[in-house]
């Protein structure tokens, strides 16, 4: 039986430590602060978007959500994060995605300034995460992958990892996290022209799931001790759930939990560490803006 890996438990003590830097910043006369703009209403958005609000808050940050109708034009959007790139009280610009149809989603991504791009998605972040420049934001949930694995002391060396998808938000800056010096691990990278995906999987000693395909892998295609880490959250319905849905990942758990060596659960497994990645984007947002405010006072003062 696989050890759980216990997501929540981690992402809250990311979430202290990031609180006792808020401490020390707001102590020093910086509040960092997240904006989230959200286009429509998405549901599955609403909650993530609401999440990260309240994850703000709770860590004694600003947070403020901008929200557009479904019909928002370019114009709009484009205003909305030009008054938000100038804002001195605002060091993390955020814009949920899925946009509504209307609205090409690399556009306004490239319109974040770089420098408030928390969700490291802009061209420049995205290049110099890819470089391996440490001034560069590397999105939210690779990031927690990572994080995750270290907690867990769960070696990368010389190991194999296998990634499913090939999305810019998780797997390709993962892939060059994953194949870092310091992590070292063999990458390899699937997609859905793969042929005969379970061929890749079976080879992975850590074997990272991020499709949207609940209980695409199965038992059959792990190996036995694998570290298997599922970014899957999938709303599929439930009648019999409260809400009228459940979530799941695309890993089939109970089965290949059997299996693996660790895995991480849907959910309270990525997904927490994502929002938690994402408030430590911030602080370090806020932070170099801070650090160069003081160093200036301190030129001006001489
Ligand atoms: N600009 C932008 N940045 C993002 O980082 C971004 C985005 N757009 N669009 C959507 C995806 C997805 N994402 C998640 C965040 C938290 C959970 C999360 O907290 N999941 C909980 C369950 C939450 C629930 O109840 O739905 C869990 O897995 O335990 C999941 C997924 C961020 N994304
Ligand atoms: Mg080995």
């Amino acid at each position: 039986m696989a050890r759980i890996i216990d997501g929540t438990a981690i992402a809250r003590e990311i979430r202290a430590e990031v609180a006792a830097q808020v401490a020390q910043l707001r102590a020093e006369g910086t509040v960092p602060g997240l904006a989230v703009v959200l286009v429509g209403g998405d549901p599955a958005s609403e909650v993530y978007v609401r999440s990260k609000t309240r994850a703000c808050q709770e860590a004694g940050m600003h947070s403020r959500l901008l929200q557009l109708p479904e019909t928002a034009t370019r114009e709009e959007l484009f205003g909305t994060i030009d008054g938000l790139n100038a804002d001195p009280d605002i060091h993390g610009v955020l814009v949920q995605l899925p946009l509504p149809p209307q609205l090409n989603a690399k556009e306004f991504l490239e319109r974040v300034s770089p420098a408030k791009d928390v969700d490291g998605f802009h061209p420049n972040n995205v290049g110099r995460a890819f470089v391996g420049d440490p001034q560069g934001f590397v999105p939210a949930t690779p990031a927690g992958i990572m994080e995750l694995l270290r907690r867990e002391r769960i070696d990368t060396h010389a190991q194999h990892a296998v990634i499913v998808g090939r999305s810019l938000i998780v797997s390709k800056p993962l892939a060059s996290l994953l194949m870092a010096p310091g992590a070292n691990s063999t990458v390899t990278l699937t997609h859905r022209h793969t042929v005969d995906l379970a061929q890749y999987t079976r080879m992975a000693d850590i074997l990272v799931v991020a499709v949207g395909k609940p209980g695409l892998i199965t038992a059959e295609m792990v190996k036995p001790g694998a570290t298997v880490i599922d970014v899957g959250v999938t709303r599929v319905d439930d009648p019999s759930n409260p809400r009228g849905y459940v979530i799941r990942g695309d890993v089939d758990f109970e089965a290949v939990a059997e299996k693996a060596g660790a895995i991480t659960p849907v959910p309270g497994g990525v997904g927490p560490m994502t929002i938690a990645m994402l408030l430590r984007n911030t602080i370090t947002a806020a932070q170099r803006v801070h650090d160069r405010a003081s160093r200036k006072a301190k030129a001006g003062a001489r």
